[in-house]
């Protein structure tokens, strides 16, 4: 029997926090002292004017890439492409599902995360107590193939699968496009990221719903993390801030920037390009308000052989990680659930 989940909406909001979602004093977010001043870089996509003609020289976009990768792992990106009014739809439908009454969604929920589509509460397992909550609640599925998915996706709110088809086909394309420009940026050839990660990769959709929470300080909505895939493109409400990522040790506010996508590198970027970019700890903390965000995640094919790009790899760059093919990775990974994962770094190669 599935125990029964969190699901506190905006109508619900209690007026304090329950204990089973305090934190620990160690291990609260202090989002007082969090520095909104040097926030992730907002890289503008159309912005290609100083490309050379014949492609020999990186443009000014591929070289402003690079650095948010270097310095940062994460940066924002305007004039994507991607409609607004497709973005606002898809919010739109995922705030509906969310705000269901529960009998209306629990077919989707669940505690078994080999489930391909699953509504879910995430926690954090602490020192000597008992498993804390985090307030939040979230929904998973795959988005490619859609035309053999569909069926899986809600009925409800109705327009929900035609909308996120859409979405998913939008957020696709730009995937490749990134990926694109990531391969430059690291001195590659367009479609080497592209080829590396394999001829069947995954989409996936993760919506989080963090309702209007009466304690921020005391809990937090997601704990600090890094994606496991290659590649995340995250949609976040507009006008409340929540996605906070660490920079020289310090915890960062990503605030949203209107018609923006935040973009991450993840787990496995950071092995192909043999530790040059890093899949960077962020984490989600809560608001008096509701936020909302929506995470597509891009991963490998599960036979993809992962491990450092040869053309990175020289003798000042030792490789840092073995090749694994990716399914050997995703095995650890869910042999390490409820921890504080360390996936990546079981395949690091001794240091010399
Ligand atoms: O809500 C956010 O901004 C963070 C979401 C996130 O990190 C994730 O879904 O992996
Ligand atoms: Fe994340």
């Amino acid at each position: 029997m599935e125990t029964a989940p969190f699901q506190f909406t905006c109508s619900t909001t209690p007026l304090s926090l329950p204990p089973n979602f305090i934190l620990p004093e160690d291990k609260r977010p202090h989002i007082s002292q969090v520095s909104t001043l040097n926030s992730i870089p907002i890289i503008d996509l159309n912005d290609q004017i100083h490309a050379s003609e014949n492609g020999d020289f990186p443009s000014l976009l591929v070289e402003k890439i690079s650095r948010a990768c270097e310095e940062y792992g994460f940066f924002q990106i305007i004039n994507h492409g991607v409609p607004q009014e497709l973005c606002n739809k898809m919010m739109t439908v995922s705030t509906h599902f969310f705000e269901l009454p529960f009998e209306q969604k629990k077919q989707f929920f669940t505690t078994d995360f080999t489930k391909q589509v699953k509504l879910f509460n995430y926690y954090l397992n602490t020192h000597g107590q008992e498993k804390v909550n985090t307030w939040s609640q979230s929904f998973s599925h795959p988005g490619h193939p859609i035309e053999d998915l569909s069926h899986l996706l809600p009925e409800n709110p109705p327009q929900y699968r035609e909308v996120f088809g859409e979405y998913a086909k939008e957020i696709g394309a730009l995937m490749n496009r990134l990926l694109s420009l990531i391969s430059q940026s690291l001195g590659l050839e367009k479609e080497c990221l592209l080829k590396r990660l394999g001829e069947n990769p995954s989409l996936k959709l993760q919506a989080n719903y963090y309702p209007p929470c009466p304690e921020p300080e005391l809990t937090l909505g997601l704990g600090s993390h890094t994606d496991v895939d290659a590649l995340t493109i995250l949609c976040q409400s507009e006008g409340v801030s929540g996605l906070q990522v660490i920079k020289n040790g310090k915890w960062v506010a990503v605030d949203p920037v209107p018609n923006a996508f935040v973009i991450n590198l993840g787990d496995q970027i950071q092995v192909l390009s043999n530790g040059r970019y890093k899949s960077v700890q962020h984490r989600a903390v809560t608001n008096k308000v509701k936020r909302i965000s929506l995470a597509m995640f891009y991963g490998p094919s599960m036979d993809a052989v992962i491990g450092p790009i040869q053309e990175l790899v020289d003798e000042a760059h030792p490789p840092v990680y073995r090749n694994y093919r990716f399914a050997e990775l995703r095995e650890e990974f869910d042999r390490q659930r409820g921890t504080r994962r360390m996936v990546k770094e079981v395949f690091e190669l001794p240091k010399n």
